[in-house]
């Protein structure tokens, strides 16, 4: 919607204002009119954020076909299945509509949501500056509460010379239109791991550089071990525990080249960083209320602003936890909090869940066994293989799966699960209820797990139980 520029004198009234249109900030325009609060939203990109756009929608289209293709490999009565790059990139970019954000555009009319286009910035308490793209300026005021939901974005370690290069990060490399014939990956988390698995699987030739001595090493360590063991079947060249000390181009091959301490060179036509994310709170004014700019914005469990009562933030923004999940849940715990819910489950303190794509998958919710030791608990770890239950043959040959249950003795409740193997990903939902809901272990094995499925794997905690 167009809004004339208005006088600096009077701004813009709305209920409440949302700034930025990622999954985040959309939900929470949504729950917010929902309410019956005349709510604008601000967007300086394109509605859908980094998530629809450069992050979860692209880089599930990229994996989606390799990992078909690895299944078929692996069961009987299946052949010449083959994944053809040009054809899935074609798919991934009817995913991101060809980087166009005009088909979610009916969904906030229809809420009656205000979108305004441009650049926001707080400009003392409960206004906001929009820089639009035509040079003028908006000024708007909320008079219930403004949202953050400005999200995040790579964060360039400092090696020497490698911002001068301006190496590709997650923007690119899940928009690229051709597959580069040699990728340099520097960060093994989950970006990395998930693009190295991706584009390997279109025949890219991938190194992987991690400084940490594993990959993925918020997991647990076995997941670690199975990623990577399965990213160097695909011919992943994975590198652990590898300092970088220098990144350069050379121009005349044609190559980004990182140096590794020791003096080893890696050469590559593109070079990826996927070392961590930045909250983008650089130029959103935050200096106008107190807060301070390049920093996470730290939020109460309402995903209120310590001390306002008009100021919340939600998403990636606020560092709590970098899923979409996890930010949607937010945007509806934040909104209902604006609307004058005031009730005491309306918390944001449960686990969410983490879905790894790489083949194998990783799932997982809650602690690792020794998170939890770390944090006090008497934990105990079920380990189990999911590739030996009935259902897991049917998967096919050669998939190593397990399963790890983290129990709290003391309580027997469930505190932490990860499961690692081919299609695990719809299984932790299962596993989210019962630690969320801090199911009690002896009625859970009540659940019986249907036969034949990969849940049978369910049944290790029943073991443990006595049941
Ligand atoms: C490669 C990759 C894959 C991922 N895959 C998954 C996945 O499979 N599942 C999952 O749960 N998570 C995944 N994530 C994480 C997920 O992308 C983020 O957690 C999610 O996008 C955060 O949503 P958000 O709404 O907080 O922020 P964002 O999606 O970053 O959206 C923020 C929006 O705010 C706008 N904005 C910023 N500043 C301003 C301003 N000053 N004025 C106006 N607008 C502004 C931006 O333009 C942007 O549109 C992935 C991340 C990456 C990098
Ligand atoms: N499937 C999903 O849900 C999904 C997919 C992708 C991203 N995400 C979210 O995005 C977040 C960010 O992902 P990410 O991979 O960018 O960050 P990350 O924090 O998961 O991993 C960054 C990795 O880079 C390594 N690193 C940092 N500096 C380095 C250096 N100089 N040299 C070599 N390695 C270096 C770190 O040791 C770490 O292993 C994730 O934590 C996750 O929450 C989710």
């Amino acid at each position: 919607m167009n809004l004339d520029p208005a006088p600096a004198t009077s701004p813009r009234l709305f209920d409440a204002i949302v700034v930025g249109g990622g999954p985040a900030g959309e939900v929470c325009a949504g729950k917010l009119a929902g309410a019956g609060l005349e709510t604008a939203l601000v967007e300086r990109e394109l509605i859908g954020g980094e998530c629809s756009f450069y992050a979860c929608m692209p880089s599930k289209a990229l994996l989606r076909p390799g990992e078909l293709a690895e299944e078929t490999h692996r069961v009987v009565g299946v052949t010449d299945a083959t994944v053809e790059p040009i054809v899935a990139l074609r798919r991934r970019d009817e995913v991101i509509h060809e980087l166009d954000d005009s088909g979610q555009l009916p969904w906030l009319e229809d809420r009656g949501i205000t979108l305004i286009r441009g650049d926001a910035r707080l400009d003392g308490e409960r206004r906001l500056v929009v820089a639009t793209g035509d040079g003028g300026e908006l000024r708007l005021q909320a008079r219930r509460a403004i949202v953050l939901a400005t999200g995040s974005g790579a964060s360039i370690p400092p090696v020497p010379g490698l911002a001068e290069i301006e190496p590709w990060t997650n923007r690119e490399i899940t928009t690229a239109q051709q597959v580069p014939p040699r990728i340099l990956i520097l960060g093994g988390g989950v970006v990395g791991v998930e693009m190295a698995q991706a584009w390997s699987s279109f025949g890219a030739h991938v190194t992987l550089v991690e400084i940490g001595e594993r990959l993925i090493a918020q997991e647990e360590e076995i997941a670690s071990e199975l990623v990577a063991d399965g990213l160097r079947g695909h011919g992943v060249d994975v590198r652990l525990g590898a300092t970088v000390s220098g990144a350069r181009r050379d121009p005349d091959a044609g190559e980004s080249v990182l140096t590794l301490d020791g003096g080893e060179e890696l050469r590559a036509e593109v070079l990826v960083v996927a070392a961590g994310r930045a909250p983008r709170t650089q130029g959103l004014g935050l200096e106008t209320v107190g807060l301070e700019p390049g920093r996470h914005v730290e939020v109460d469990a309402r995903l209120r602003v310590p001390g306002s009562d008009w100021l919340y933030a939600i998403g990636d923004v606020n560092g709590r936890a970098l899923l979409t999940h996890e930010g949607k849940l937010q945007a509806r715990i934040a909104a209902l909090a604006i609307a004058g819910r005031d009730d005491a489950e309306l918390r944001d303190d449960g686990p969410p869940p983490r879905v790894i794509f790489t083949s194998p998958q990783v799932a997982a919710v809650g602690m690792t066994l020794d998170q939890a030791r770390d944090a006090g608990v008497q934990a105990t770890a079920v380990d189990g293989r999911i590739d030996a239950v009935a259902g897991a043959s049917f998967w096919g040959k050669g998939a190593d799966a397990r399963v790890r249950f983290v129990v709290d003795e003391r309580r027997r409740v469930l505190v932490g699960a990860t499961f690692v193997g081919p299609d695990v990903a719809e299984m932790v939902h299962a596993a989210s209820v019962a630690v969320v809901g801090e199911v009690p272990v002896d009625r859970l094995v009540h659940a019986a797990p249907a036969f034949p499925t990969l849940s049978e794997a369910w049944l290790k905690l029943a073991d443990w139980a006595g049941t």
